[in-house]
């Protein structure tokens, strides 16, 4: 059953056209030289309960001002939006109580006060009943050790534990829906995996729908089975994660194993000015001693390629592979495979 339902949503932005130097500065006090730009272009989506969505996309693609129209912080220019049958920029006040937010970069917890006290004031905001609140607590502290760091003013906590912190306290008031932008933004493997934990086993026991946003693509392989991907506001992608590869199904890696040494750009010249195309392939040593080239196939068949190198050196050992899902996301996030 759905919870989130989205029919092509737009949000417009009017801004002005800037003037360069001083005088344009002041030109551009009485200028009326607008333009539109289009955030979000026709964005559609349903979410289920309890589905982790992974909602990714490169910067400036829409991914914001999506989830400031479904938090209720921005009206949509047009296209419908349904929360937990809210409209979230309409009924914003009884909304809130059903939603979470963390945002990596920043806390929701207050600064000076000790990690309990904010808790507290959580519970009265939220309006939270005791046996809830117990209930929760205990589970947190189960969960990141919340106990221990209780008298810690939260800017004492290292950013791992202020992260944890932030996290839990966002499950406090059992929202229904819980909105994770960079969870694990600027911190080390250790800390990210018990970050991801958390976040996991929270999902799993309350139901909870989450949708989250990373650059980290390891977030999205450990959470996430399905991902939107969004770009100049519209979604390019939306299924599982797994099937990411076949919307660019047309790569493949040719690892090759050399039976002699070799110089690696002067073989990546060659290749390239031997196959004249639009997308060139992508070549590099990995890290075991192999040579990965990214081969488009709807532009050089793997056979040419082949009997090309051939005539170049001895090769030792070939295999073909599929191009790893997190290249393929990382390389949109770039814009490299449009
Ligand atoms: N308040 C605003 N006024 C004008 N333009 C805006 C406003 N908010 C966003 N935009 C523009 O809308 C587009 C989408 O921005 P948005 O912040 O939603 O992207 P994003 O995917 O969240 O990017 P990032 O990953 O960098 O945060 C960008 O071109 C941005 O400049």
């Amino acid at each position: 059953m759905s919870i989130i339902q989205i029919e092509n949503l737009c949000k417009s932005f009017k801004v002005l056209n800037r003037h360069q130097g001083f005088g344009g500065a002041v030109r551009d006090l009485f200028s009326r030289d607008y333009k539109i730009v289009k955030a979000v272009d026709n964005i559609s989506m349903s979410i289920d309960k309890g589905e982790m969505v992974g909602f990714v996309g490169p910067n400036g693609a829409g991914k914001s001002t999506t989830i400031k129209m479904m938090t209720g912080v921005l009206e949509p220019t047009s296209g419908s939006i349904k929360v937990d049958n809210f409209v979230p920029y309409k009924q914003r006040m009884k909304y809130v109580q059903n939603i979470g937010v963390v945002f990596g970069q920043r806390t929701q917890l207050w600064w000076e006060l000790p990690v309990i006290e904010s808790f507290r004031i959580l519970k009265e905001i939220f309006e939270i009943d005791d046996k809830t609140y117990n209930t929760n607590m205990g589970l947190f502290n189960d969960l990141v050790g919340l106990d221990s760091l209780h008298s810690t003013p939260v800017r004492f906590l290292s950013l791992g534990q202020r992260m944890l912190c932030d996290i839990v306290a966002a499950f406090l008031h059992n929202p229904k829906i819980i909105f994770l932008d960079e969870p694990t933004i600027g911190l080390d493997v250790s800390i990210k995996n018990k970050i991801r934990g958390v976040i996991k086993e929270l999902n799993t026991r309350n139901k909870t729908t989450i949708l989250l946003t990373t650059h980290d693509i390891s977030d999205l392989e450990i959470l996430c089975k399905r991902i939107i991907i969004v770009d100049k506001g519209s979604t390019i992608f939306d299924g599982d994660i797994q099937k990411v590869n076949s919307l660019f199904g047309a790569y493949r890696v040719l690892r090759l194993e050399m039976s002699e040494q070799f110089d690696l750009e002067e073989l990546s010249n060659k290749i390239k000015s031997n196959f004249k195309c639009r997308k060139l392939p992508e070549i590099e040593a990995s890290e075991d001693g192999w040579i990965n080239i990214t081969i488009n196939l709807d532009e050089i068949k793997l056979v040419d390629m082949l009997n090309y190198l051939l005539t170049l050196f001895p090769l030792k050992d070939i295999k073909v592979e599929e191009v790893p899902t997190e290249k393929i996301i990382r390389e949109i996030y770039e814009g490299g495979l449009k």
